[in-house]
């Protein structure tokens, strides 16, 4: 796993869809269902509908916290922080074959438990002020190298990310870029994602495809 992942945002509201799509036209390999919301019904409909679109455009489809979630849509995934389900009921719940990430924040040996039980990608961060999430832990670079030099499976970055910053990322060990506002608060979704992919694919070598 490498490229682009881009974070649905509740914000982004009627124009998800639409939004997602012009990431997905630009190149973005990875989306993620991020809807902190309690409709359940809207949830389910945003969800299959993200879900098609991801095929259509060759992408994988995590969803984000909902283990059920991502069973009843047929996500490729899940992605699980230190509110959610243990990766080990993840994998129970999801099987073999789905793609599970864990968030490390700024801590290595959270990265080395997840991969020992049989994460598929880890997630540092908030490399950068996010305004997302102005509070999450600040992690540093020096952890992506420290990491990188550890770990096989793939890193993803996260928190506050542009196209500035992105490339001491990806120079230091990122092997995917998950971004929000960079990517769904530009006039030009398309546009920007042509422009992370470009990145990601010049500097993130540590993988095949
Ligand atoms: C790719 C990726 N990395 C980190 C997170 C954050 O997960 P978590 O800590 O569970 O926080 P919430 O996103 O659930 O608020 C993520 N979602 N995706
Ligand atoms: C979910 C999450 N976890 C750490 S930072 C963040 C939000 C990233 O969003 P943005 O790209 O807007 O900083
Ligand atoms: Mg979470």
């Amino acid at each position: 796993m490498r490229g682009l992942y881009v974070i649905t945002d509740g914000s982004i509201g009627n124009e998800l869809l639409d939004k997602v799509e012009q990431a997905l036209r630009g190149g973005a390999a990875i989306v993620q269902y991020r809807d902190k919301s309690a409709d359940t019904a809207r949830r389910e409909q945003e969800a299959l509908a993200l879900q098609a679109l991801c095929r259509q455009h060759n992408a994988l489809f995590i969803i984000n916290d909902d283990v059920q979630l991502a069973k009843a849509v047929q996500a490729d995934g899940v992605h699980v922080g230190k509110d959610d389900a243990a990766l080990a009921t993840a994998r129970d719940y999801l099987g073999k074959s789905a793609i599970i990430g864990v968030s490390c924040y700024n801590r290595l040996e959270l990265a080395l438990q997840a991969a020992q039980q049989g994460a598929d990608y880890i997630a540092f961060g908030s490399f950068f002020p996010s305004p997302t999430k102005p509070h999450a832990p600040r992690a540093t670079l020096e952890l992506l190298r420290e990491a990188r030099s550890q770990l096989e499976i793939p890193i993803c970055a996260i928190g506050g990310i542009t196209l500035e910053n992105a490339p001491d990322l990806l120079a230091n060990g990122a092997d995917m870029l998950a971004v929000i506002t960079d990517i769904f608060n530009n006039p030009d979704i398309t546009r920007q994602a042509t422009l992370y992919q470009a990145l990601t694919r010049k500097q993130a070598k540590h993988y095949p495809a």
